[in-house]
């Protein structure tokens, strides 16, 4: 669905920001991006989305060369859910989530019946119907970033790209985030989600992929490559990956803890 191959951008040509770049998303997949903060991971997804313009190296969508795709069909085949933020106008959650019709939408023409079920459904589809009229400027983070969600579903579009989706999120709607987020790809959604909670990757994803200062050090199925030794070198400070029981079957998650040196 979404290939990446070996993308380098630079906002300042004497300051690389990131250098071959490769990566590849499917229909299922939930690919995690990890790495320190201003290791170059919004600026990626940002390449994704054609907001930045990436300076060497091809991104394709199904197949054909991003920048050969018209903006509204980019926008039909992918959504950016950005981090939860206030709004500028006193939204309802039903507006948001509507906006993500924009992309079928005719220039100039209005929301249609069709429209406003696709809305309806995405939002029933997260359970947040209840949500539908209430401010959103007035919502916890965790509302606000389903509402967010929500809208890139009513987007239709197959390919969802998400910037920390559980930042700020307490562990009951981070839960919730990653179920919804397993649903979605269960569903053939492709994923692409950045982090700063390693442990996610073991929760939810299907691929890990590691960034350091620009460059992937490792990528592959998380349990291959969210490592004791990775983690320790990607973010430069010592980093466990443990195995945690969780029950009396036995069932054995791994975590991460950084671990405090004296
Ligand atoms: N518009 C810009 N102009 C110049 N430099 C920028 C711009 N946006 C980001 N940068 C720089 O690019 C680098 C990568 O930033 P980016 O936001 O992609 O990192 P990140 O991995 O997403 O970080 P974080 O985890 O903290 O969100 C940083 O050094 C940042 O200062």
């Amino acid at each position: 669905m979404l290939e990446v191959r070996d993308v380098s951008f630079y906002y300042r040509p004497d300051r690389p920001i990131l250098r071959d770049i490769s990566l590849e998303l499917r229909s299922g997949d939930i690919l995690c991006l990890l790495g320190p903060n201003g290791t170059g991971k919004t600026t990626l997804l940002r390449c994704i989305l054609s907001l930045n313009k990436i300076k060497g190296g091809s991104i394709a969508l199904e197949g054909q060369e991003l920048s050969k795709v018209s903006a509204k069909k980019r926008a039909e085949m992918m959504a950016y859910v950005p981090q939860a933020s206030s709004v500028t106008f006193p939204y309802e959650a039903g507006e948001i989530v509507l906006m993500g019709r924009v992309a079928h939408l005719a220039l100039g023409s209005r929301p249609t019946e069709k429209d406003r079920r696709r809305a309806e459904e995405a939002m029933d589809k997260l359970e947040i119907s209840h949500l539908s009229r209430y401010q959103f400027n007035e919502m916890s983070g965790g509302e606000k970033q389903m509402v967010l969600v929500a809208r890139a579903v009513a987007q239709q579009a197959r390919i969802l790209i998400m910037d920390e989706p559980t930042a700020n999120l307490d562990y009951c709607n981070q839960v919730k985030m990653l179920k919804v987020i397993k649903v979605l790809a269960e569903q053939g959604y492709a994923i692409l989600m950045t982090s700063h909670f390693p442990d996610h990757a073991f929760l939810a994803c299907s691929k890990a992929v590691l960034m350091r200062d620009g460059v992937i050090m490792a990528q592959g199925m998380p349990e291959e490559v969210v490592t004791t030794e990775n983690l320790t070198a990607l973010y430069s400070t010592p980093v466990c990956v443990a195995e945690a029981k969780l029950d009396s079957k036995d069932t054995v998650t791994k975590v991460c803890i950084p671990v405090m040196n004296n």
